[in-house]
């Protein structure tokens, strides 16, 4: 009879590891003595020790070559956020993620990790403090968190010890860190552009901003926690740097920091979502003629002026989890590593 060879618990794959939170867990897991296999549409690097292999998580077949062998799997590909093409997150997220999980069965994978988002229970109204028994948003601010609510159901509704697969999910809020595409060139794009000028609302709204390396050290040691026995299966953990700062306050430290004012003006928050609102229904109803893309969308406008942090106790207490950068510490090392979009560069 053919033995089917248990796979090494350091060989683990790594599904979206060409983007900007995959690069730096490939790097950590590297690190840690991990032989890792990164599965994208994309190739954006090359290191010793990573396996790329290019496909689209919708292709078993593919995803079955990738995984050979592989006893854990991180999740964290996804559309990115600013696109509003509903088909391509219901494909990816919903649909690609059903496959990830029926190809990890085949494969005989034992453990999946997979990167949720605290934007899912988050509605565009004020969270303090959030817990991760809050309801998923029922009406989701964009069709990004629609499907990533879908995608954790389905991760953590496959958890199952007799059949051998253990799952969890990781929700990490407002990433940052070097080589983000989005948070620090967003900011600069929108002051080179003069648009950094104001405040909305009276810039006392509390957000969770979290350092890429303590997103990562959070993925590790849920999955190096993850065992039949453990309190973690099948369950979701908020990962933050556990240390809430006023979202203006942390936008003028990163723009400060590269050379930009810091904005001072106050708008009403009200008069802007409606604007946004409007400006967002106009790019509707217009696209057929023209295609423009507003920078104040109603999902920014809602991120920029309301309160988001979320508690991170449940991953303290099942998992030891505590950030290894501090906030201060993150935004140095971030500022630092974008001398090209410094004011003047
Ligand atoms: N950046 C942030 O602030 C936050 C991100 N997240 C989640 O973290 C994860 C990683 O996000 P980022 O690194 O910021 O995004 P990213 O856009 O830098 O990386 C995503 C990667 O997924 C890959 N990908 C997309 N579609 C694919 C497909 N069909 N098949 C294979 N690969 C595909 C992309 O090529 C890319 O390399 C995502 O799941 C996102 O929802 C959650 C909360 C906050
Ligand atoms: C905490 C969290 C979930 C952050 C997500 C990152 C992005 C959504 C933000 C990064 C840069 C932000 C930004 C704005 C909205 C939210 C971001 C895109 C504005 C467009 C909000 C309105 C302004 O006055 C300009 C801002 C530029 C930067």
């Amino acid at each position: 009879m053919a033995t089917r060879i248990r796979p090494s618990s350091k060989r683990c794959a790594v599904i979206g590891g060409s983007g900007f939170l995959g690069r730096h867990l490939v790097e950590k897991l590297l690190d840690k003595g991990y032989t890792v296999s990164v599965f994208d549409i994309r190739q954006s690097y090359e290191l010793p020790g990573v396996t790329f292999h290019l496909g689209d998580l919708c292709d078993k077949q593919a995803l079955l070559t990738a995984l050979q062998d592989v006893s854990l799997v991180f999740h964290c590909a996804s559309p990115a956020p600013a696109s509003d093409d509903k088909a391509l997150f219901q494909r990816v997220n919903i649909q690609g993620t059903q496959t990830v999980l029926q190809a990890c069965t085949e494969a005989g994978v034992q453990k999946v990790v997979l990167t949720s988002s605290a934007s899912v229970v988050f509605e565009g109204t004020d969270i303090k403090d959030g817990r991760e028994d809050l309801p998923y948003a029922k009406k989701p601010i964009d069709y990004y968190t629609e499907t990533k609510i879908e995608q954790e159901k389905l991760v953590l509704k496959a958890c199952d010890k007799e059949k051998g697969l253990l799952t969890v999910a990781i929700r990490p809020h407002g990433i940052f860190g070097p080589r983000d595409p989005q948070l620090v060139p967003i900011l600069v794009d929108t002051a080179r552009r003069g648009k950094m000028k104001f405040i909305i609302g009276d810039g006392s709204n509390l957000v969770d901003f979290t350092f890429v390396d303590n997103v990562v050290h959070g993925h590790i040691l849920a999955a190096e926690s993850l065992r039949p026995e453990s309190p973690i299966c099948g369950k979701a953990y908020h990962i933050t740097n556990d240390e809430p700062v006023r979202f203006w306050d942390f936008m003028s430290d990163i723009l400060v920091g590269l050379g930009y004012a810091a904005p001072r003006y106050h708008l009403p928050y009200t008069l802007v979502y409606g604007l946004a609102l409007l400006l967002w229904l106009l790019s509707l109803l217009l696209r057929p003629l023209v295609a423009f893309k507003p920078t104040f969308t109603p999902m920014r406008v809602a991120l920029a002026g309301t309160h988001h942090f979320y508690s991170c106790s449940r991953a303290k207490q099942d998992m030891g989890y505590k950030p290894v950068v501090s906030l201060k510490d993150g935004i140095r090392c971030t500022v630092e590593s974008y001398p090209h979009l410094r004011h003047g560069a």
